[in-house]
């Protein structure tokens, strides 16, 4: 089942960490479900979890390695934990999972980027040794997110093919924990805040597993400040409430306990922050104040690591992001791990937060082709249904886990889809409509438009609340000496916009040139830090004659890895910094410009 809440410990709850060396093994032929791994791998290896194993090995079978594998670990549950419901939770298992305990089949979980939980209490014996094993499978198809598809390469291999531009990482990448909760437990609440006359008003709503009244507390730095004793719903009134900001992420406490009989038997805190997000005309608003973002699409990608999610590569990007000036980052393509947020909220940046929705474009595959977008009419497959029902489980996780980050200012629910055809508005008219209801604070909604879907053609831009814009004018299209032609085209499509009178904000979510930290060219061509420099000056010189741009998140904050190809040097190489998070020349120039941009 999916787990909102992020484990804390205090006199209701405890949780210890699982990571660490579990047992691994490869299941080419799927074998292992009826040859028992469920209780024993047969000949297993050690993998560190977090982590994955394509990042580890030396062969490239394994690091390619497609299908089905194992992990497996012992644990100890003492008896004194008995009066407890035990689970085990998942940070994320990349793409999907099957959780045994003791050879039982206790759970599973589609979708690699959110947390599950399984409650494992009905299967362990206290006092000795149990074992928990996980089925994984990182398969692509189109009847989930990311999409792409495999092939059967000549020595009987399977060969995952992204429709997407990161490499396939996979397998137990986040943190795992052994939750002991109470019998009767607070699941989630979610959270919204009214501003009016110096006055804040907190709504809550929280979810249970049962029948309760509730004691909800808000402290200011250990102070308490406001009080509410109420079913699952009700509100909270503070003055003068201190906002959360990016220049002062102010930061709240709130406590929510569950009574039963007047006596509490469970409680979660967490902290928050109180501001507002809204969009007005064409700009977006930050407690009544517009912003204008700048910064970055991410993803979570490191030497050796992977997509394993690791504190100091969060601190140091961070770090990094302060240092240039940036104020606001997409999670491009999927949700980041519970502590990017967490970091967010207490640093004061803007996330815009992105369901795993990317590839659902064949012709996105061929870089080639991009801009002739011959439209495959994806959205017409058989398997289309299928992708839906996934596509809304996962923004369901999405909003359910981040709701209540004061840093989350908008949900993008696409990374360039096919979007010109009838059929792609179809599809994603229903999607825009069962995100709307899951979100309190009724955040913006949107998705990031790729090359070749423009004002004349695109169909998902009326879904939007603001529009995202991916271009590559002067890379993918009319790059080296024709940038003077790129300008132009530049031009022209953001005149095709205006022209629209939509009203509406305009953020420039992808934009970027691959550069070779090592290249220097005079006069300047395609991969010198110097193109990269000119690159980017055209854009922000086209920028200036458009008011109705209000945020230039750059493609990529880093350099990642991806499958190989003709076009790919290591990775996609479209870096500010270098994967190992050193500046390349253009991130002088951008914090020179984001520190004078207010
Ligand atoms: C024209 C599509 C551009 C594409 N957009 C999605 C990102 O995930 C890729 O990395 C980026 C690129 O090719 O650099």
């Amino acid at each position: 089942m999916e787990s909102a809440l992020y484990p804390i410990q205090n006199k209701y709850r405890f949780n210890t960490l699982m990571n660490g060396t579990w047992k691994f093994e490869a299941d080419p032929n799927s074998v292992g479900l009826d040859g028992g791994w469920n209780k024993e791998l047969p000949d297993p290896e050690e993998m560190p979890v977090p982590g994955t194993f394509a990042e580890l090995t030396t062969k490239r079978d394994r690091k390619y390695y497609t299908g089905d594998f194992w992990y497996q670990k012992d644990f100890f549950i003492p008896s004194f934990l008995k009066e407890k419901d035990l689970y085990i939770r998942f940070g994320s298992v990349t793409h999907r999972a099957k959780v045994f305990i003791n050879g039982q089949e206790v759970g599973q979980h589609e979708g690699g980027f959110l947390p599950f939980q399984v409650k494992i209490s009905d299967y362990i014996q206290y006092d000795q040794a149990n074992r928990i094993t996980v089925l994984v499978n990182n398969e692509l198809s189109e009847k989930a997110i990311p999409c792409g598809t495999e092939e059967i390469l000549d020595n009987g291999q399977k060969l995952a093919q992204p429709y997407f531009d990161f490499f396939n990482y996979s397998g137990i990448m986040r943190n795992v924990w052994l939750l002991a909760l109470p019998q009767n437990q607070i699941i989630n609440f979610k959270l919204n805040y009214q501003l009016a006359n110096n006055k804040a008003a907190i709504t809550y709503n929280i979810e249970a597993n049962n029948n309760a009244e509730f004691k909800v507390t808000l402290f200011d730095n250990q102070k308490e400040v406001a009080r509410a004793i109420s079913k699952n719903t009700g509100s909270l009134t503070i003055k003068n409430p201190h906002l959360w900001s990016l220049n002062d992420p102010y930061l709240y406490k709130i406590k929510i306990e569950m009574l039963e009989d007047e006596k509490t038997v469970d409680e979660y805190s967490d902290q928050i922050g109180i501001r507002t997000i809204k969009i007005v005309n064409d700009k977006i608003l930050l407690n009544n104040h517009p912003i204008y973002l700048k910064g970055f699409g991410k993803h979570e990608d490191f030497n050796v690591l992977g997509k394993a999610v690791n504190e100091s590569i969060i601190k140091r990007d961070y770090e990094c992001m302060k240092w240039i000036g940036a104020n606001c980052f997409r999670t491009s393509h999927y949700p980041y791990a519970e502590e990017w947020y967490q970091y967010a909220d207490k640093y004061g940046f803007l996330i815009i937060d992105e369901v795993p929705a990317v590839g659902l474009n064949r012709s996105i595959t061929n870089f080639l082709n991009v801009t002739n977008s011959n439209q495959s009419h994806f959205f017409a497959s058989k398997t289309v249904p299928e992708l839906k029902k996934v596509h809304e489980q996962e923004i369901k996780e999405m909003i359910d886990r981040d709701q209540r980050h004061p840093s989350v200012i908008a949900w993008s629910l696409f990374n360039e889809p096919e979007s010109t055809t009838q059929e792609s508005y179809d599809y994603f008219k229903d999607i825009f409509a069962f995100a709307r209801k899951l979100d309190p604070q009724n955040r913006p909604y949107t998705g990031t438009l790729v090359m070749g879907s423009g004002p004349k053609v695109d169909k998902l831009h009326p879904l939007c609340d603001f529009i995202c814009l991916n271009r590559y004018y002067g890379w993918y299209v009319a790059g080296g000496p024709e940038i003077v032609n790129a300008k132009k085209m530049l031009e022209d499509e953001l005149d095709g916009w205006q022209n629209l009178k939509l009203n509406k904000p305009f953020i420039f979510t992808e934009f970027g040139a691959d550069t070779l930290s090592s290249s220097h060219r005079l006069p300047d061509e395609m991969w010198s830090q110097e193109y990269q420099n000119e690159y980017y000056q055209m854009y922000f010189d086209v920028f200036k004659k458009y008011p109705f741009i209000y945020g230039e998140l750059v493609w990529n904050f880093a350099d990642f890895k991806t499958s190989e190809g003709i076009m790919r040097v290591g990775g996609n190489d479209k870096g500010i910094f270098t994967r190992d998070r050193e500046p390349k020349d253009i991130a002088f120039t951008l914090k020179k410009r984001w520190q004078q941009l207010n």
